[in-house]
């Protein structure tokens, strides 16, 4: 039987690059004949409400989702999924047409919007793979969800908090420049993050530190872009891999951080960058932190996050 889609276009990904790409993509399925509905989104946070409403009204009943965006689009579909009472593990597919696309290089998916397509209309099996959940329970009203690449707090979630606020940013987003503003605002945030206490506590072991400059939990080798934070990383392992980065002075952070960039990944070996991996975490720290998932920003509080694993099927 062939399969039906419903595809969830954020045109806006990728500096507008999903939204000049999806006539291309549309094409081909009209060439093809598939049967497909879609729905753009049309402000932030859009993806999460478009969802539960087709569930709701059954409008999703026997088709696959695919996303088209980068990795917040992806984030946004897949909590709404979750947070639908009838979810029942739908599959997910997705084509990367955002400016970071870290979920694509982890799950191995075609950079190529065109050629994902064309490889997720011929997939004859479904892929399970893992994702995280986190509950930070330490807000008024707990607040919890799923993310497919990485959530984070300190360094990596004041950049996500200085990106959506940069003027900047949308002036040059509109001549599809978005990402030229990054590295500003990357020396920003080494400005402008403090470092702060915090507690992680695995299975076996808990530990605390009192200068943490960026806290990052994985599910897969790579964040902000294609950084290999955890090269070792894997989305079928059934565990998450945290990363804490100590305190430095600017020029051995930017050392650090273009060891970070280019293989072999030595940052792993030094002192002041301790890992963890187990299928549970939590993360406590009683000062107020922006936290980032997926580079989705979750606000800024005291942080108690509990961290698990969960499975999701994906189609690519
Ligand atoms: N029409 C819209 N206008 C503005 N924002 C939107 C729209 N539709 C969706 N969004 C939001 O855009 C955000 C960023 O999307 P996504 O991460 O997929 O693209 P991106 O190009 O990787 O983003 P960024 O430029 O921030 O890296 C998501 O939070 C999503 O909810």
């Amino acid at each position: 039987m062939e399969r039906k889609y419903l595809f969830i276009v954020n045109k806006t990904a990728g500096s507008g690059r999903a939204g000049t790409t999806w006539p291309t993509l549309a094409e081909y399925l009209n060439q093809k004949n598939i049967d497909y509905l879609i729905y753009e989104t049309n402000y932030p946070g859009h993806e999460y409400q478009l969802i539960q409403n087709l569930l709701k009204n059954n409008t999703v009943e026997g088709r696959t989702i695919v996303v088209v965006g980068g990795d917040g689009t992806l984030h946004q579909t897949l909590n709404g999924l979750h947070d639908a009472p009838q979810h029942e593990m739908i599959p997910l597919g997705y084509i990367p047409c955002g400016s970071g696309n870290d979920f694509a290089r982890g799950a191995k998916i075609a950079k190529n919007p065109l050629k994902a397509l064309k490889n997720l209309l011929q997939a004859k099996k479904v892929t399970t793979l893992d994702v995280g959940f986190y509950r930070n329970t330490l807000q008024q009203q707990a607040d919890d969800g799923s993310f497919t690449n990485n959530i984070g707090i300190g360094f990596d979630a004041t950049i996500v908090d200085l990106s959506n606020s940069s003027r900047l940013k949308k002036f040059l987003n509109k001549y599809h420049l978005g990402s030229l503003v990054y590295v500003i605002i990357l020396f920003k945030a080494y400005f402008v993050q403090p470092p702060f206490p915090v507690t992680i506590t695995t299975e076996n072991e808990t530990h605390s530190f009192k200068r943490a400059f960026l806290v990052t939990t994985t599910n897969h080798p790579f964040f902000g872009g294609g950084v290999s934070i955890v090269p070792t990383a894997s989305m079928t392992d059934g565990k998450l891999d945290l990363v804490l980065i100590e305190k430095l002075p600017a020029f051995p952070f930017l050392l650090l951080f273009i060891l970070m960039l280019l293989p072999p990944h030595l940052h792993t070996k030094f002192s002041c960058v301790k890992q963890f991996r187990a299928e549970k975490l939590t993360i406590s720290s009683p000062t107020k932190q922006h936290i980032q998932a997926d580079g989705e920003a979750l606000g800024a509080h005291p942080v108690e996050l509990s961290l698990s694993i969960e499975k999701q099927d994906f189609i690519f």
